[in-house]
């Protein structure tokens, strides 16, 4: 007879408790040289940068399209976005603070990951608690980008129909109705949206980080016509 391995899990009887005895493996490839595969002799590094702002702001739009823009110039980029990560790797979480806190946490590690792996990492949450979007710990350039939309435009965008719910009272604990959005007080770029289109609030985005990231491709950028921005 085959013993399965939850039948040996019960008669352990243990009590399995957050994991202590865990030691950091170093790995045999240096951050340099997974650098020198993706192109960073030519002055690019990987890094986070994080949208944050109420639902409906301009975060995802923002992001994926500079995620295109910089993928389509041959620099690594990947878009972590809120609705995707809690569709997969958080679906076990809800929208308590407690579990918001857990989401940005998690999240945050994963774009480390990218960023050491020397990608620039897009994530774009609502992160609506200041302390969750503090990541003095990481030993790689985290910018924080508040996307500064004014409810009322958040709300009358609603392109996803969830203020309308909120407002109903069908959802609970929504950002900027019923739970609170805590404003960055030192953000590195604020971005406001009115009065602008996706593309001209990326193109912020990429003038204000070009010099930072990528010193060699700054001249390419600042040349580039607005109409071919757009790299869908
Ligand atoms: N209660 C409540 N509050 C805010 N947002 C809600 C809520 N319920 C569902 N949604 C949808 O989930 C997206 C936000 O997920 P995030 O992971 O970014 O949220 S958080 O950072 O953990 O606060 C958010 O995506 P964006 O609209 O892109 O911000 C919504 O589509
Ligand atoms: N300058 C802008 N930047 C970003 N989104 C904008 C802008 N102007 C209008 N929008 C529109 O606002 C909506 C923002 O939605 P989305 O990107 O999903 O926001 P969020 O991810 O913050 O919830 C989109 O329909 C987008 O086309």
């Amino acid at each position: 007879m085959t013993t399965s391995s939850q039948d040996i899990y019960k008669k352990q009887k243990v009590c399995f408790q957050v994991a202590t005895n865990v030691t950091e493996q170093k790995h045999h490839v240096s951050r340099a040289k997974r650098g020198q595969i993706l192109g960073h002799l030519r002055g690019f590094r990987g890094c986070t940068i994080w949208f944050t702002g109420l639902s409906g702001a301009g975060k995802t739009s923002i992001a994926f399209e500079l995620e295109a823009y910089l993928v389509s110039r041959g620099i690594p980029a990947y878009g972590l976005d809120g609705d995707n990560i809690r569709c997969g790797l958080n679906k076990d979480l809800s929208f308590s603070k407690k579990d918001r806190e857990e989401n940005i946490r998690r999240v945050a590690e994963v774009a480390r990951l990218f960023a050491d792996s020397g990608q620039i990492c897009l994530c774009s949450f609502v992160s609506p608690f200041a302390e969750d979007r503090i990541h003095k710990e990481s030993d790689l350039p985290f910018f924080e980008v508040f996307v500064d939309t004014p409810l009322a435009v958040c709300e009358q965008r609603d392109n996803k129909g969830l203020y309308l719910k909120a407002r109903q009272g069908i959802i609970k604990g929504f950002t900027g109705i019923d739970q609170p959005y805590e404003t960055p007080e030192h953000p590195e770029l604020v971005l406001k949206t009115v009065d602008c289109t996706v593309e001209q609030s990326a193109m912020q985005v990429l003038s204000f980080f070009a010099s930072l990231l990528c010193p060699v491709y700054i001249a390419d950028f600042f040349y580039w016509p607005h109409s071919l921005f757009v790299s869908k």
